[in-house]
């Protein structure tokens, strides 16, 4: 199968293990997002993978060394492996030998988890042996807390020990939209809107032409996978107390942003809140955006779920298992569709966030707002103020839509007391424009437009 996408993932893979030295490198990013996909299309057969697993350790040493010693000619193949010094020294003996090879942990997170010796056994081994003899390992992981915990905070034993680190993104809406070809940009929109950029989502629907047939068949019939990885993906983060987190979730999904009204709606305790809303945030399930400005924000943050999909699944899939489950899925479908573009709406303001993002590459984006206004998209580009507003409805947008959107940046130069050189006002439209005429600091982008970057 061939990869799309990720050029600049693999050229920093190849420029790392090419290298003249040693190199231990991290590889993470959220479930599914495509690492393992990408390591094996980047190095082939040169890539020795150790996949972990929930398994207990014992288990696991014992699987990994029968992998090494298959690979080693004339080894004995009957002994049994308990301890993972004798696995570091079968590695070592095998890379003696094959110097090109790329080891691989893959799914890395597991193995400390289950047993906290291995770090520091690790450690001592890549100090010793490893590190001197010019090989390459990579740790790859799905995104949690636990990654960063693992390996990237300043008191962890890979921290200083690492050569590099790379966190695998979901893709853009521009670079999802390659696993589409058969769709038109309007349905692109909405497929990008429940499967984020997420690869082995984006493929559930490639090979359908029609959206509403690919949501009944992918999302809304029994069986299928996207109807439970919501599930699947919130339970692995929290087998306890599952239920205070799916609420939240749920809440959080269906538009609310503060924690007050997530705790009066979800139910659970004010004073515990927080507590819950940093855990979700540990492990990326939700976000919290400040108001862009120049200094530090003054005002509090607003939180969202993180991605398309954990929004759709918590918004559409979540409160209609049942339903689902009793063979009903054709009917919500036809329900969901006749307020899909109010969600949508949401997801046409994020594509045109990375549309600017890729456009004018500013230094700061998001969004702005104070008790009474806000702005979709507000961005900042040295002395240069970057302003988008978006339309996602059947009406052409008009002359007095770019009134408002220069009233409001008005308001928000003066709150952040900026004189900025230039201002730029993006119009973001589904529908087109009327009345208004394109300027050298005025750009008005429609569908078309957006496909322009695909
Ligand atoms: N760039 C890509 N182009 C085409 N297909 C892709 C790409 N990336 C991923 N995929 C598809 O998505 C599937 C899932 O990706 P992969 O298993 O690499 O994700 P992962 O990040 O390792 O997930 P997990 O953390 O859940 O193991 C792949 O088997 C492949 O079919």
């Amino acid at each position: 199968m061939k990869m799309i996408n990720r050029e600049k993932e693999k050229d920093f893979l190849e420029k790392k293990i090419y290298s003249n030295k040693s190199e231990l490198i991290i590889l993470y990013g959220r479930r599914r997002v495509g690492k393992t996909f990408l390591l094996e299309k980047t190095f082939e057969e040169k890539a020795v993978f150790f996949t972990a697993d929930l398994s207990n350790t014992s288990y696991l040493i014992n699987r990994f060394s029968r992998e090494i010693i298959s690979k080693l000619p004339n080894f004995p193949g009957n002994i049994q492996v308990n301890q993972w010094d004798d696995f570091f020294g079968l590695l070592k003996m095998y890379l003696l030998q094959n110097r090109d090879k790329i080891i691989i942990f893959d799914e890395f997170q597991y193995i400390p988890f289950q047993d906290s010796s291995f770090m520091s056994i690790f450690q001592r081994w890549w100090d010793t042996e490893f590190s001197k003899m010019n090989v390459n390992f990579i740790l790859c992981g799905s995104y949690s807390g636990m990654i960063e915990k693992i390996a990237l905070e300043h008191n962890s034993p890979l921290y200083g020990r690492r050569t590099g680190q790379y966190k695998i993104l979901p893709m853009d809406f521009f670079d999802s939209s390659k696993f589409l070809p058969n769709f038109n940009i309007e349905d692109k929109i909405y497929i990008y809107s429940i499967t984020d950029g997420i690869p082995l989502y984006l493929k559930e629907f490639s090979e359908f032409s029609n959206f509403e047939e690919a949501l009944f068949n992918r999302v809304f019939s029994p069986g299928e996978f996207l109807v439970e990885e919501g599930k699947f993906l919130t339970m692995e983060e929290f087998k306890k107390d599952p239920s205070n987190y799916f609420s939240i979730m749920r809440v959080i999904a269906d538009g609310k942003t503060t924690p007050v009204e997530i705790s009066n709606f979800s139910g659970v305790e004010n004073r515990k809140i927080s507590t819950y809303l940093s855990k979700l945030l540990d492990v990326e399930l939700i976000k919290k955006e400040f108001p862009v400005s120049l200094k530090k924000p003054k005002r509090k943050p607003l939180y969202y779920i993180n991605d398309e999909y954990i929004k759709f699944y918590f918004k559409y899939i979540f409160p209609n298992i049942d339903i689902i489950y009793r063979g009903h899925g054709e009917q919500l479908v036809k329900s969901i569709l006749l307020e899909i573009n109010n969600y949508t709406s949401f997801t046409f303001e994020k594509i045109a966030r990375q549309y600017i993002e890729r456009v004018e590459s500013p230094q700061k984006i998001g969004k702005w707002w104070n008790k009474d206004i806000e702005i979709d998209i507000a961005a900042i580009k040295e002395n240069k103020v970057i302003v988008g507003e978006c339309k996602w409805t059947n009406k052409k947008v008009d002359n007095r839509v770019l009134q408002k959107l220069q009233l409001k940046t008005q308001k928000m130069i003066e709150e952040w007391n900026f004189e900025p050189d230039e201002i730029i006002y993006y119009l973001f439209s589904k529908s087109g424009f009327t009345n208004i005429l394109e300027a050298e600091n005025i750009k008005l982008i429609d569908l078309e437009s957006l496909s322009e970057l695909i």
